[in-house]
């Protein structure tokens, strides 16, 4: 086995043959099956250890130098929240003068958050210290922390579904305005606010696409061979 000439010890590798079908198709369908959930919250609780195990997935995400860059604020006290929704609230009224006319009109329909009927938010950010000054594979790109965080926010997106647990990432928020509210050091970075909670009903496609928003586009034209542009 090329991995026994690593030099590491035996009970460190398991096979990694292909998953059996019915693996894959919960994979699949867990990746597809996902939506960004904005209003449909049911209000109970998670369980403590529904929520351990989405935390959990998160993070197992990959980052880089295994620096793990990420934190979770989780935030439940509804005074936290309304304070939350109403910095959303103004965000969100200066992103509807962005868009021309009938596009803003249409805007101002769409529900954008549901940061007070969901029972749990969760606050994640990066730690651009985490790792220390020199971390492996972040040394040209400095951004890779945020990537990383990413990463840890879709394993939670995704191990959500599966439990049949709705997110939704809001992002019309300034920085500047959430982080004296949670008490988030200026060194730390907001990458998302997660609005979090069961949910009985989904979206079988982007909300976004169901109510012509906006719409998928199709995989072919994205996918270039050897040179940016070149079609396969
Ligand atoms: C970084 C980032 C930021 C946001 C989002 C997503 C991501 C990845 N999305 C959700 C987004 O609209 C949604 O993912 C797409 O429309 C695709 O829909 P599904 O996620 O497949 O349901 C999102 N949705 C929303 O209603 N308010 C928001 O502020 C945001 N912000």
């Amino acid at each position: 086995m090329a991995l026994a000439d690593k030099g590491v010890p035996e009970a460190e590798f398991a096979p990694a043959g292909a998953f059996s079908p019915q693996e894959r198709e919960a994979v699949y369908r867990t990746i597809y099956a996902r939506r960004d959930v904005r209003d449909e919250f049911l209000p109970e609780p998670l369980p403590d250890s529904t929520l351990e195990r989405i935390l959990q997935a998160a993070h197992h995400a990959p980052s880089v130098g295994l620096s793990q860059p990420w934190n979770f604020i989780l935030i439940r006290d509804p005074a936290m929240k309304a304070a939350v929704h109403d910095v959303f609230t103004r965000c969100n009224g200066e992103a509807a003068q962005m868009f021309a006319d009938e596009r803003s009109a249409s805007y101002r329909g769409l529900k954008l958050e549901g940061i007070l009927k969901a029972p749990l938010n969760i606050c994640v950010t990066c730690d651009r210290a985490r790792g220390g000054p020199v971390v492996l594979g972040r040394t040209h790109q400095r951004d890779t922390d945020l990537y990383s965080t990413v990463c840890a926010i879709q394993n939670l997106w995704l191990a959500a579904r599966a439990e049949g647990i709705g997110v939704g990432w809001v992002s019309i928020f300034e920085q500047e305005d959430l982080r004296p509210l949670l008490g988030i050091p200026p060194e730390i970075v907001i990458v998302a606010y997660l609005c979090v909670g069961f949910v009985d009903q989904l979206f079988t496609r982007p909300e976004l696409e169901a109510r012509q928003w906006a719409e998928r586009l199709p995989l072919e034209p994205l996918i270039y061979e050897e040179r940016w542009g070149d079609r396969r």
